[in-house]
């Protein structure tokens, strides 16, 4: 079927639009319609897929007045054609009369003048004012009468001649050409409106737009979907009937856009921008897109994790790494070794003695250094969902899983280090499928049967005794052996006592800045607190006496006063227990001093002057120690 298609109601016109399309090589429908068709046709046409029509005159007039949404492109009726048609008139009579559009007349004046000649004319713009058109030209006494063939038609005088006025090659070829144009712009629009479409069904945003009077004019898919808006067809309602709250009637009066504001909506809680839409400083519309708040916050959730998860890889390096320590440089230099090598490493220490750091360390002293390092605390993972975190699962695994299914740690770890860290708190069921993982190299999504192969290194650690977990029953002994291929047992605090200065001075200089206190260090009597102390949380707890100090210091240097302020509870019941052995001590020492005068003054006979002066002691206080005042 021809997009284009010339519609005339005369016979006369076939034949030169025919003329045309071969000018031009194009294959066009050519087809006479009676006047009173006219309407009918054009839209049999549109219907069978013609896009824009060519017509002529009051025929096209006719449907263009009929609202048909097909366009319609008027031949013109050129200079040559005009001046073609008064000149055949000429030979027909001398008083000529003309009826035609307005701008049509305007031509006639120009030739008039150039033949010098006086042409009666009658504007009209509709059909219905044909039969008026020629009553007032007839009235004139005009003897040929030029017009489209409707007024021809209309003549009741048979002393009058007539002339249609016709339009040419040449007018239908640029009236053609204005319709593949118009056919061209129609085409772009519709691929912008496709487009614009497939944005609206694709993004998971939802949009709705309406008009000035609040009118919807589009509603994408996610609107429907995140409001559960259960309404067939929704475009062409009033918004306030779909919506309770959708303030686009204040935006539409107001003209100011309203962002980023958190609403109820149907139920669902919604983040929502609101913007006017606006043209020549006229508000004819408003459009609104949300999200919902309760995905929104999932996604960054799940960012978050992610982020928390992957390459801390330059938080630790050697450099910040303190420890002097015979043993502790030892387990330093094991870090070294090990990180050159794959091999599962096992990590033992108290808790709060740098297993993570040393995970970090391992991982980013090895080759995997530039892959992910992602760290697992299996004790701060709920049990039920500890499973489906570290091997994910697919659609509809189980209830109230994703949609689309969800990716595992074991997965996230590809390629760089897994640190497992509290490994003795793993259920049964999952050490079995972490010894697949570390036997077969693949893991398999719950509810998948596909195996994924995945490259990792797997870091452990534990501040449990293994070995009697094993004994226990409570820890697979196969998964044990399998994770303990390279071990590292870190030190405790209290087994690397000399390095409590350096590690103190380490973390003043580290927390200086955010506590913005100018603090030298602890003075001599505030580190043999220090040093007295047991230290069962390791270098986390004496980081945060640190820095409980340094908030309590009234000066530079910290003092013994402080430390133990800082210390709390723990460190007075030291100061108490420290009292308590001095106190006995100095019991012990004030007799073996009682019994020494004793046996002075045995030797001088009594005389306490003369047992005095060997002692080098006054009389007085000679009496008070042997009365142990
Ligand atoms: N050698 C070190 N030098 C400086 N800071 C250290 C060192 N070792 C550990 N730390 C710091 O001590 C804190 C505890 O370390 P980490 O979390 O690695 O201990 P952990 O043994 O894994 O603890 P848990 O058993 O409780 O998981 C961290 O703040 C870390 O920065």
């Amino acid at each position: 079927m021809s997009k284009i298609a010339i519609l005339s109601p005369i016979d006369e016109i076939i034949p030169v639009a025919k003329e045309a399309c071969r000018k031009m090589g194009e294959n066009l429908l050519v087809q006479k319609v009676n006047f009173d068709e006219a309407v009918a046709t054009a839209k049999m046409l549109e219907k069978s897929g013609t896009e824009v029509l060519i017509s002529r005159g009051t025929l096209g007039l006719k449907i263009i007045e009929s609202k048909l949404d097909i366009p319609v492109v008027q031949i013109p009726i050129t200079g040559y054609d005009l001046l073609r048609t008064i000149v055949e008139a000429q030979k027909l009579g001398e008083k000529i009369g003309i009826a035609d559009a307005a701008e049509i007349l305007q031509g006639v004046e120009a030739i008039e003048s150039a033949l010098g000649i006086t042409i009666e004319k009658y504007a009209i713009q509709t059909v219905d004012e044909v039969e008026e058109a020629v009553h007032h030209l007839l009235a004139r006494n005009i003897n040929v009468l030029i017009g489209k063939s409707v007024f021809i038609k209309n003549v009741p005088n048979p002393n009058v001649k007539t002339v249609v006025l016709r339009s040419g090659v040449e007018s239908i070829i640029q009236a053609i050409q204005e319709a593949k144009s118009l056919l061209e712009v129609r085409r772009t629009e519709e691929q912008r409106t496709k487009q614009l479409q497939a944005i609206l069904d694709f993004i998971a945003d939802g949009v709705i737009a309406v008009d000035e009077k609040g009118i919807i004019t589009v509603c994408n898919p996610s609107a429907r979907r995140i409001l559960n808006i259960l309404y067939d067809r929704v475009i062409g309602k009033r918004i306030d009937d779909i919506l309770l709250n959708s303030r686009m009637g204040k935006v539409i009066s107001t003209g100011k856009e309203e962002l980023n504001r958190i609403q109820d909506e149907n139920g669902v809680k919604i983040i929502t921008n609101r913007i006017p839409i606006l043209h020549e400083n006229k508000v004819f519309g408003a459009v609104c897109t949300f999200q919902e708040l309760q995905k929104l916050q999932q996604q960054e959730q799940e960012i978050r994790k992610k982020l928390l998860h992957r390459g801390h890889v330059t938080k630790y390096d050697l450099d910040n790494i303190v420890g002097k320590s015979r043993s502790y440089q030892n387990a330093i230099e094991k870090v070294k070794k090990y990180s050159q090598v794959d091999s599962t490493v096992l990590l033992t220490g108290e808790t709060g003695v740098g297993k993570e750091v040393f995970a970090h360390l391992i991982h980013s002293l090895s080759k995997r250094a530039d892959g992910p390092f992602v760290a697992v605390n299996c004790a701060a993972i709920p049990k039920n969902l500890l499973e489906s975190e570290l091997f994910g699962y697919v659609d509809g695994a189980f209830t109230g899983a994703r949609k689309g299914g969800k990716t595992g740690l074991f997965e996230l770890a590809h390629q760089g280090t897994i640190f497992l860290d509290e490994i003795g708190e793993l259920a049964e069921s999952v050490q079995a499928q972490l010894l697949r993982v570390l036997q077969e190299g693949e893991v398999m999504r719950i509810g998948d049967e596909r195996v994924i192969p995945i490259n990792i290194r797997v870091i452990a650690a534990s501040n449990r005794d293994f070995e009697d977990m094993v004994e226990e029953g409570k820890f697979r002994a196969d998964l044990y052996y399998r994770l303990n291929i390279l071990d590292i047992l870190i030190p405790s605090l209290r087994q690397r006592r000399e390095d409590l200065p350096l590690l103190c001075s380490h973390f003043i200089k580290e927390l200086q800045q955010n506590i913005q206190k100018n603090i030298i260090g602890f003075d001599g009597e505030a580190m043999e607190v220090l040093q007295s102390y047991h230290w069962p949380g390791n270098i986390r707890q004496l980081r945060n006496i640190v820095e409980r100090s340094m908030i309590l210091s009234h000066g530079e240097v910290i003092d013994k006063d402080t430390v133990l302020q800082a210390g709390g509870k723990d460190f007075q019941q030291l100061t108490t227990k420290r009292k308590e052995q001095t106190n006995e001590e100095n019991g012990k020492l004030q007799e073996y001093e009682r019994e020494y005068i004793l046996d002075v003054l045995n030797q001088v006979n009594g005389n306490k002057t003369e047992a005095a002066k060997i002692l080098g002691i006054g009389r007085t206080t000679l009496w008070r120690k042997i009365n142990n005042q």
